[in-house]
Order: C-alpha cells, then structure tokens, then sequence
C-alpha cells in the first residue's frame, strides 16, 4: 500500500505530518474531477476504467448501477494502489435504463421518452481502499417539463447528449428542461459530494483550500 506522507494544515498548523494513502480518480469524466475540485480534492492519479457497461437481463437500474460502479473500481484495484474512487450514474424511465445513447437518433429516442416525465438518477460509489470496498448510492428523481421536436432537434445538434447518461447534462443547456428535482444535483452530474466527502473522509483524504 502506498501512502503519502504530506502536511494537512487544516488539522496540523504545527506542521505535524499524517498519513494520507494515495489518491486515485478511476474516471475519464471531467465532471467529476471538476466536482472534487469544488471540494477542494484533486487526485494524485486518474486511471480510467474500461468494462462493459452492457446491462444483465432484468438487472434492476439500483443493482446495475452499483455493480458498474464497483467493476470499475475492481478493474483498478490491481492496477494502482491507494484509494480508489469510482463511479457511474444511470437514468431510469420504469424499468427501462438509459445509459449513455450511441448516435444521435438513439439520443432522440430518450430525450422524447423523458420528455414531460418523471424519471430516476442513480449515482453509485465505489471506493477500493486497503483491500476493502465502501460503496453509495443515490437516488434523484427528476421531472422534465415537455420538449418541442424543435427544442429537441436544438439540443441534439448542440451535442451535448454525448456521454451522458439518459442522453441529458443537468449542468449544461439541459437545466432549462428541469421542472422539479429531488435528490442531488452533484450526484445527476456524476458524484453526490455530501457522500462522497464522507467516503472519502473515513480513508483521510479531505479538501484543502490550496
Ligand atoms: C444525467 C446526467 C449524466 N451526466 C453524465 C455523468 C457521467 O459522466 C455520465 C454517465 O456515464 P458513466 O458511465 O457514469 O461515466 P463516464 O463514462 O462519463 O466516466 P467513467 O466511467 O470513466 O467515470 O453521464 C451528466 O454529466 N449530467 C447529467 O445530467
């Protein structure tokens, strides 16, 4: 296990020295290395996790969230050693979960789907850390208000469905479809903060203000 020994000055204005373990984000999303920027966390190291995302027959969106996630974290886990964040994020219609669309018209077929309706997103955690994995999930339920085909047509050719989940970003154009949210915006744009902050708390990694 490797651990960086660094001064925390939040806790030791002394200049007493703690161990930190290394700092791994398992994720090629800018989202999410920006959203631990906001909590004033940056990884020593990002390694991006390659796995099908291919759901099971019947999976239900809360398991299949959570085992993408900790399959990303276990693809990691003999690759760096550390503490390892991994994550993903789902959008469910009923039953039906939308990962992130393949083409433009596969993109067209969620937004009309969600389009007026109430849906489901799942963020899962995962964090590998000495030989054993913590895990969130959170759940935002989410309406959009109803889209024209024009408005729709507007946004697919923005491009900003790519790589989403649900063929949406919340933080982007696609704010102005949110009628109503419960839940956690961070955790819609790919990491809840709040849960995330604690995960990462317990294995003493915490923001600094640098
Ligand atoms: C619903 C929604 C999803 N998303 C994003 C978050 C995730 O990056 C993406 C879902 O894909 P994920 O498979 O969760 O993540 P990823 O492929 O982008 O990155 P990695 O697996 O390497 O961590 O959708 C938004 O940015 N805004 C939104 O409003």
């Amino acid at each position: 296990m490797t651990d960086i020994i660094s001064p925390r000055p939040d806790t030791s204005p002394s200049g007493d020295f703690h161990l930190r373990p290394a700092f791994i984000l398992g994720s090629a999303s800018p989202r999410r290395l920006e959203l631990l920027a906001q909590i004033g966390i940056r990884p020593d190291q990002i390694l991006p996790a390659d796995i099908d995302e291919t759901p099971k027959r019947n999976e239900e969106v809360r398991d299949y969230t959570r085992r993408m996630a900790r399959e990303k974290a276990a693809a990691l886990a003999g690759q760096a050693e550390g503490a390892i964040l991994c994550a993903d994020t789902s959008v469910a219609a009923g039953r039906r979960i939308l990962g992130k669309p393949v083409d433009a018209d596969e993109a067209r077929a969620f937004l009309r789907l969600l389009s007026g309706r109430r849906h489901r997103v799942l963020t899962a955690v995962a964090l590998a850390h000495r030989g054993r994995l913590h895990e969130r999930l959170v759940e935002t339920t989410i309406r959009l208000r109803p889209l024209s085909p024009i408005e729709i047509e507007d946004y697919i050719a923005s491009g900003e469905w790519q790589g989403k989940a649900g063929a949406y970003g919340i933080q982007g154009r696609a704010g102005a479809f949110v009628a109503w949210l419960q839940g956690s915006y961070s955790a819609v744009v790919g990491l809840p903060l709040a849960e995330t902050a604690t995960l990462l708390a317990h294995a003493g990694i915490r923001g600094t203000s640098e």
